[in-house]
């Protein structure tokens, strides 16, 4: 699928990885796997989107799953709640939706308002409808390196999927990942081991994260932070992989902010072998992964072969 993305122009301009493109085909492919569920088995893959509060960011992820849920055919549930709900009434929701057999996969928006322990609601999900993977069962088995029988996290993965696309064979290669949380860093570098890198988590208390970046033949940016990874932090040639998603501040008022990365790209892209931008990079395969996730769920959920991922 080397073709999803733009060739270089020449030296001090990066490949830039067309993440969009290629979470296009994948949801092709996944609408083919609906197709195929249906007529065989009668099986239609239902995702559960819960909503609580009104946090933008979780607004436009969800909005746009949901229309491309139903675009490879599949049921969408969406369930918004209002901000105040209890924590008992989210639990009992979670509890239903678990048991709901139309519902194969279940996703909870985070984060989530902060009188209820996001910790908890993740607990009680079933981890066989985990399409996140955040439950710790699932987490535990792509720490033990029982991938196949995971429910992999949906950004991590797509990274790994580009970087595949990209690179190949990544055996041996230096991976620096800025950025150790349990939904992004820390799946995302035991996808880069299962890849035979040799991993490196930096993070907010690492002495020197320029340099660290330097050594790196991959850098994957999940920090949080606009543009924090600047273009004199990467190695020449290296892949630059960023996850960031930040709204910047509106140049007018009443204007949309643009939508940034945690890589400074207009410099990163000067010295980089091959770059995602933002958007139109990791965001669109999070989305296309997650439903593609939710039909591995309904297969297992069912018994059916599941699809070779
Ligand atoms: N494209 C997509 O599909 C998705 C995008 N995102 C985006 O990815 C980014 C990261 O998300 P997430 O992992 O949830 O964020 P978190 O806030 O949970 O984690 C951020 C990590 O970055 C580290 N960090 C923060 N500041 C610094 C610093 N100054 N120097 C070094 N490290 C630092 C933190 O370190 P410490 O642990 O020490 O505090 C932490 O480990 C966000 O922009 C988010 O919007 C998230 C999910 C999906
Ligand atoms: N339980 C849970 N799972 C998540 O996976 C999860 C979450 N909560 N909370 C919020 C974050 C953020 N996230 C995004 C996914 C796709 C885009 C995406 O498609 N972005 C488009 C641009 C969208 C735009 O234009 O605003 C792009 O990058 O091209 C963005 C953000 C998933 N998250
Ligand atoms: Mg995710």
């Amino acid at each position: 699928m080397s073709q999803a993305s733009t060739s270089p122009a020449g030296a001090g301009q990066a490949t830039i990885i067309d993440g969009k493109a290629f979470a296009e085909k994948l949801r092709g492919g996944v609408a083919r796997q609906v197709d195929a569920l249906k007529a065989r088995h009668g099986i239609t893959p239902g995702l559960a989107v819960v909503l609580v509060g009104e946090d933008a960011a979780s607004q436009v992820y969800v909005r746009s799953k949901s229309k491309k849920t139903t675009e490879v055919g599949m049921q969408s549930f969406q369930h918004t709640l209002p901000v105040e709900t209890g924590e008992d009434e989210l639990l009992d929701l979670v509890r239903r939706l678990n048991s709901d057999p139309q519902v194969h996969g279940i996703l909870v928006q985070l984060p989530l308002p902060k009188h209820i322990d996001s910790e908890k609601v993740i607990d009680t999900i079933d981890p066989a409808k985990d399409v996140d993977g955040f439950h710790v069962v699932n987490a535990g088995r792509i720490a033990t390196g029982a991938l196949d029988r995971a429910m992999i996290p949906c950004t991590p993965r797509g990274c790994q999927m580009l970087l595949q696309d990209q690179l190949g064979d990544m055996s041996g290669k230096r991976a620096v990942i800025v950025g150790r949380s349990n939904i992004v860093g820390k799946p995302m570098a035991q996808l880069l081991l299962a890849e035979n890198c040799t991993v490196t988590i930096a993070h907010s208390r690492t002495r020197d994260i320029a340099a660290e970046c330097r050594d790196a033949d991959i850098v994957v940016a999940a920090v949080g932070k606009p543009e924090f990874v600047r273009g004199d932090w990467i190695k020449p040639g290296a892949t630059v992989i960023d996850v960031g998603i930040n709204r910047l501040e509106p140049e007018e008022p009443g204007g949309k902010g643009r939508l940034v990365g945690d890589v400074a790209f207009d410099e990163a892209k000067q010295v980089a072998g091959a770059i995602t931008p933002v958007p139109g990079g990791v965001g669109p395969m999070t989305i296309a992964v997650l439903l593609a996730n939710t039909v591995t769920a309904a297969c297992r959920q069912a018994g059916v072969e599941e699809p070779a991922r």
